[in-house]
C-alpha cells in the first residue's frame, strides 16, 4: 500500500489497524496462539451457513421474494462522520432480524466508524433468541490477516468482508481459503471490472460491488448495474453495498437481478426501522 502520494482514506485505516491488531497479537490473553487453541476446543459459537442464509427468502408471503437484506450497524463513518453514536447494537439487531434481514452488517473498526468486537457479540447473543432462524453476522472491517478472522469466528461472526482494493492476490486467496476452513463464505467485495474478475478467479459465492470508491468517498449507485453482465449465468450472489437511501434503488437492482442490498446509514437514520425496512423491501404490512 505504499505510495508517494498522500494516503487515501483506506490506506490510513489500513495503517492503523495493523498497529491495532499488532497490540491484539502481544496481549495475554488475546495472542494468535491463544484464538487457535479456542478453536480448536470447538469454543466458537454455532455458525449458520451464509449462502444458504442468502437464497431462503425471510418470509414466503413477500412481496419481494428474490432479493435479501443485509442491514448495518453504523455508528459513525469517515465519509458522514457521527451517525447514530447512541445506538444499542443489540436492540438495533433485534429489529432488524424480525423486520426480515437475512444478514446483520456489523462495523468493528473504532477509529472512524466507533465499533467494536464486543457490538459484534452482542448482536450475535441478542439475535441468537431467535434459532436457526437468526440472520448471518458479518463481521465488516478491514482484514488483512488470518488472525482477524479467527478473533471473527470466536467473537460470533458468521463470515468476514474481504476487500479485493486492499488485499494483493496471493493474501486475498489465503484470507479467503482461511475463512472458508473455519466454514464462513466470505462477502468479497469489489469496486470495479478488474477487482471482480480477482473475485470470480477466487471462486468467491458471495460478492459485494461497493458503490462507495473507499479512495475517495464517491459513491455512484451504476457501480453495481454495470458490473452485473460479469456474474450473469453465474452461481454467485450478487450485493449492492453503499448509496441505498429508498425503496427505488432496491426496486432498480432488484429489476437488474442484484440478489442483495447492504443498507447501513439509511437504515441507522430512519425515524422508524421496521416501517422502513418494509417500505425499502416493499413487503406488505405485517
Ligand atoms: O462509509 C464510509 O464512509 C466508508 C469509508 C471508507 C471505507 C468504508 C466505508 N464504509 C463501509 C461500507 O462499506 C458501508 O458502511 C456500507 O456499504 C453501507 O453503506 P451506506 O448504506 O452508504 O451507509
Amino acid at each position: 500500500m505504499a505510495s508517494s502520494k498522500p494516503p487515501t482514506i483506506l490506506e490510513k485505516i489500513y495503517a492503523q489497524r495493523q498497529l491495532d491488531v499488532d497490540v491484539a497479537k502481544a496481549t495475554p490473553g488475546t495472542r494468535p496462539d491463544e484464538l487457535k487453541e479456542y478453536l480448536s476446543m470447538n469454543l466458537a459459537p454455532k455458525l449458520i451457513a451464509l449462502v444458504p442464509r442468502l437464497k431462503r427468502n425471510p418470509s414466503t408471503s413477500t412481496s419481494n421474494p428474490s432479493l435479501s437484506l443485509m442491514a448495518e450497524i453504523k455508528r459513525a463513518s469517515p465519509s458522514k462522520g457521527e451517525i447514530a453514536m447512541t445506538v444499542n447494537p443489540a436492540k438495533q439487531a433485534l429489529i432488524y432480524a424480525r423486520s426480515g434481514a437475512s444478514v446483520i452488517s456489523v462495523l468493528t473498526e473504532p477509529t472512524w466508524f466507533k465499533g467494536s468486537l464486543l457490538d459484534m457479540r452482542l448482536v450475535r447473543q441478542a439475535v441468537d433468541e431467535l434459532g436457526e432462524n437468526r440472520p448471518a453476522i458479518l463481521r465488516k472491517e478491514f482484514i488483512f490477516e488470518e488472525y482477524q478472522i479467527d478473533e471473527a469466528r470466536l467473537f460470533g461472526a458468521d463470515t468476514v468482508l474481504l476487500i479485493v482494493a486492499m488485499l494483493k492476490q496471493e493474501q486475498l486467496e489465503r484470507l479467503y481459503a482461511h475463512s472458508v476452513s473455519l466454514g464462513m463464505e466470505p462477502l468479497v467485495e469489489v469496486n470495479n471490472a478488474a477487482e471482480m474478475q480477482r473475485a470470480l478467479d477466487l471462486g468467491s459465492k458471495v460478492i459485494g460491488v461497493n458503490n462507495r470508491n473507499l479512495h475517495d468517498f464517491n459513491v455512484d449507485m451504476g457501480t453495481t448495474s454495470r458490473l452485473v453482465d460479469m456474474v450473469r449465468e453465474r452461481d454467485v450472489i450478487l450485493c449492492a453495498l453503499s448509496g441505498i437511501s429508498g425503496p427505488q434503488d432496491v426496486k432498480t437492482y432488484q429489476e437488474q437481478a442484484v440478489n442483495a442490498v447492504l443498507v447501513g446509514e439509511a437504515l441507522m437514520r430512519a425515524k422508524d426501522t421496521a416501517v422502513f425496512i418494509r417500505e425499502l423491501l416493499a413487503w406488505p404490512e405485517a
